[in-house]
């Protein structure tokens, strides 16, 4: 008989519209998640609930309004069209769904309709290329503690990253391709930032991340380390597009505080603009899916800073969103792992 696989697509979650009661929610449970805050919880309860909460919700819900067009939230309905193209590439025994961590469609509706399937196998598929506890690790628990409540546990297989993919570093070289890099004084790589105390705790040798070389090599101590994996994607991209080291800068953006990564994105590209540079490219490889970080922080805020300092243009690097070559890529994820 031949084996029925369900895939799962996971990414973050977006609000179900801009307003502010929606981003409250939104907003609510994302920050709540103690892989995300990762506070004792009577700290994260007040930091969250009492001042980021209450406050941020009025900020986001402006910035999310500058996001939203005619199909929503780019986060979510990119997702769904990245399913449904998955979806025509595989066999009649592999179904494609996706869900978001928070909000909806939510893990727990997605993952209750795939029981009924009774699948053979699940794929869990975070559409993260670089772990993060956060996000990749978030997903990942949360689909555990919903499978683990079933009373047929079907095989299971677990996507964890997937930064130096061959298919996924081709698709945003396609898509760097698409501008002519000579042109442009520099070019950013601008990932998600994380709390620097985040990247420090995948380390079990008792040393910090800035100990382990993150920047310049991959090792055994630091393959699940955020920032080493965002400086090897890199790598892999300059690499294929004779991006010079002189031409590019890594950096972080969307911090909370000022404890997160450094390079800090917005500071390079102020910087950028006051040494006289008058053309920016910016790709931002932790996202493969356009959203508000990449549409408003990148598209509106950072080109606003660019001029404001002497920059003339600043172009963002699309994400992958449907591009063939990433839907190829997730083809050959799954065929890979899916069960004869
Ligand atoms: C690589 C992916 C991401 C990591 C790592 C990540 C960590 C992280 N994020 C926050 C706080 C916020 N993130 C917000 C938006 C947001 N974050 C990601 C991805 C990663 N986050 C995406 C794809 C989005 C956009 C969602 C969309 O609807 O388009 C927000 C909300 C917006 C805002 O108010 O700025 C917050 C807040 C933390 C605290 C964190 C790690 C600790
Ligand atoms: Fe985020
Ligand atoms: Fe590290």
């Amino acid at each position: 008989m031949q084996k029925k696989v369900g895939v799962l697509l996971v990414n973050l979650g977006t609000p179900d519209n801009p307003g502010v009661s929606a981003v409250r929610k939104y907003l609510f449970q994302f920050l709540n998640d103690p892989r995300v805050i990762d506070l004792p919880w009577l700290a994260r309860a007040i930091l969250v609930n009492l001042i980021i909460v209450p406050f941020r919700s009025f900020s986001s819900s402006k910035i999310y309004k500058m996001l939203w067009d005619d199909r929503g939230s780019s986060l979510l309905y990119l997702g769904e069209d990245l399913r449904d193209e998955l979806q025509k590439k595989m066999p009649d025994h592999i179904d494609v769904h996706l869900a978001m961590r928070y909000q909806s469609p939510s893990m727990e509706s997605v993952l209750e309709k795939m029981r009924i399937k009774n699948y053979d196998q699940i794929i869990i598929l975070p559409l993260y290329p670089q772990y993060a506890s956060s996000t990749t690790g978030s997903t990942l628990e949360r689909a555990m503690k919903i499978m683990k409540k079933w009373y047929v546990i079907p095989e299971v297989s677990m996507v964890s990253q997937y930064w130096d993919h061959p298919g996924f570093i081709d698709a945003f070289v396609e898509r760097g391709k698409q501008f002519n890099i000579d042109d442009y004084d520099h070019v950013i790589f601008s990932y998600h930032g994380l709390p620097v105390r985040q990247v420090d705790k995948v380390y079990d040798d008792g040393l910090p991340c800035d100990e382990h070389d993150c920047e310049t090599k991959i090792t055994e101590l630091n393959k699940f380390c955020y920032k080493a994996t965002c400086f090897a994607t890199t790598r892999a991209l300059v690499s294929r597009l004779n991006i010079p080291e002189s031409k590019y800068t890594v950096a972080f953006q969307s911090r909370l505080d000022k404890n997160w990564l450094e390079p800090f994105s917005d500071k390079i590209v102020e910087e950028q603009a006051k040494k006289g540079a008058k053309k920016l490219l910016v790709f931002s490889p932790a996202f493969t899916a356009d959203c508000l970080e990449t549409t408003v922080e990148i598209g509106d805020e950072y080109v606003e800073i660019f001029e404001e300092n002497g920059g003339e243009k600043l172009d963002l690097v699309p994400s992958l969103n449907v591009h063939p070559k990433w839907v190829e890529t997730l083809e050959n994820i799954v065929k890979k792992r899916a069960i004869a």
